[in-house]
């Protein structure tokens, strides 16, 4: 993996007035970088390896701890229609290392998510008349809420998603938004804006409707890291994860790229699996404290961390069941991916 200094990488490529051929050598695995821009930027210690960044806030495994030290997610999703979503959501939170994890989501959805795992956590509130409050009283035993997977559409449960957000941010909690939840913000942006405690994990369809929805104009396909870098800059920084065949990472400030070998294989899921390990790491990385991270931002850290988590889950599991491999394949390769990537 390799992680480039911007401005050495900049003045390089200038002098040699070939910008493309920069741009692939860096592209090689991992980008860390602040593109277009010609000004000044931080020295090259900035730019340490980002894979170490990750394994740095990697809580160790002691006897002193209680349980729940190393992650309580809530994972707000799974309706009729969804149930796949949200436990997978769910349990890749517990098997990357959280100590419990959540599930509010419809009472249809409620038993059919409880019997895929004994595991999960699961609270049939989401269509509840106080869905809100009733979310609300278990947000101060949290670390992290993920929004949106399996969550569906519907008016009455995207407005809870609002009410519950609104009272997430009011806590300081850091948020994930995915899938359903992004539909939301896609209609009322204002709900997220400038709150820098969250991510967001657009698929292609989720990034169009966004940006479209913040800059009134269609995506440039042929410019990625301006689009997520303005993507972010019109959510007031938020760090957005584009995902797609390189995942795109930025705060407004930074682009990071996530070209970790996965495979070809695109079934559904794995963006879920992307937001449950989000949740854990980011937790982590917050925890950390600047040190650990070399002052870079957490949420940047956390989600290079998810994005080649998954990658990788993907590509093991794609060397043992090819085209059969699924999602709950993926699954059962987190431990191994885990340790593989950011333990040996
Ligand atoms: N087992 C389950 O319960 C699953 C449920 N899911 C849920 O399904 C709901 C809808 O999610 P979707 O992601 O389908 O919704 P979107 O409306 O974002 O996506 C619509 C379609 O866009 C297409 N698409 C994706 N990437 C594309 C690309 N690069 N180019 C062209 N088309 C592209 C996909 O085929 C998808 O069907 C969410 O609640 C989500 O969480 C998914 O997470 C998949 C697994
Ligand atoms: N073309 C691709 N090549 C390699 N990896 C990819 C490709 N497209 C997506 N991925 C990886 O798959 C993961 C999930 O991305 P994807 O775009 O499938 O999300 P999604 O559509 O939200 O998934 P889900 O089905 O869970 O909703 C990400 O880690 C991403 O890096
Ligand atoms: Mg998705």
């Amino acid at each position: 993996m390799v992680v480039c200094s911007s401005m050495a990488a900049w003045a390089a490529a200038a002098s040699a007035g070939v910008l493309a051929a920069f741009l692939l050598f860096c592209l090689q695995e991992a980008v860390l970088e602040r593109p277009f821009s010609l000004r000044p930027t931080r020295p090259a210690k900035d730019m340490d390896n980002i894979f170490q960044l990750v394994r740095n806030v990697i809580p160790p495994l002691t006897s002193k701890k209680h349980k729940g030290q190393d992650g309580k997610i809530g994972i707000i999703g799974g309706c009729k229609e969804y149930t796949g979503a949200p436990y997978f959501a769910a349990i890749t939170a517990l098997k990357v290392g959280a100590d419990l994890s959540h599930v509010f989501c419809t009472k249809d959805a409620a038993t059919v998510i409880k019997s895929y795992s004994p595991e999960l956590i699961v609270h049939p509130v989401l269509d509840h008349p106080n869905a809100v409050s009733e979310v609300d009283k278990w947000l101060p035993r949290l670390h992290t809420l993920v929004i949106g997977p399996g969550m569906g559409r519907e008016d009455a449960i995207l407005d809870n998603a609002k009410g519950i957000i609104e009272k997430a941010k009011s806590k300081g909690l850091p948020i994930v938004i995915d899938a359903d939840g992004l539909w939301l913000i896609a209609q009322q942006p204002a709900i997220i804006q400038g709150y820098q405690r969250a991510v967001l994990t657009p698929n292609f369809m989720e990034f169009s409707r966004l940006y479209e929805a913040l800059l009134s104009e269609p995506v440039e396909t042929s410019d990625q890291h301006g689009s997520v870098l303005r993507l972010s800059q019109a959510m007031g920084n938020i760090t957005i994860i584009q995902k797609g065949e390189r995942d795109l990472i930025s705060d407004g400030d930074k682009v990071l790229v996530c070209s970790h070998e996965g495979s070809s294989r695109r079934c559904g899921g794995q963006g879920d699996l992307l937001a449950g390990s989000l949740g854990v790491l980011l937790h982590w990385a917050l925890l950390a404290g600047h040190e650990k991270i070399n002052a870079q931002n957490p949420f940047l850290v956390a989600a290079f961390g998810a994005c080649s988590l998954t990658r990788q889950c993907n590509h093991q599991a794609f060397q043992k069941c090819g085209r059969s491999m699924t999602t709950s394949d993926m699954i059962s390769e987190v431990g191994t991916a885990f340790n593989k990537l950011f333990e040996t």
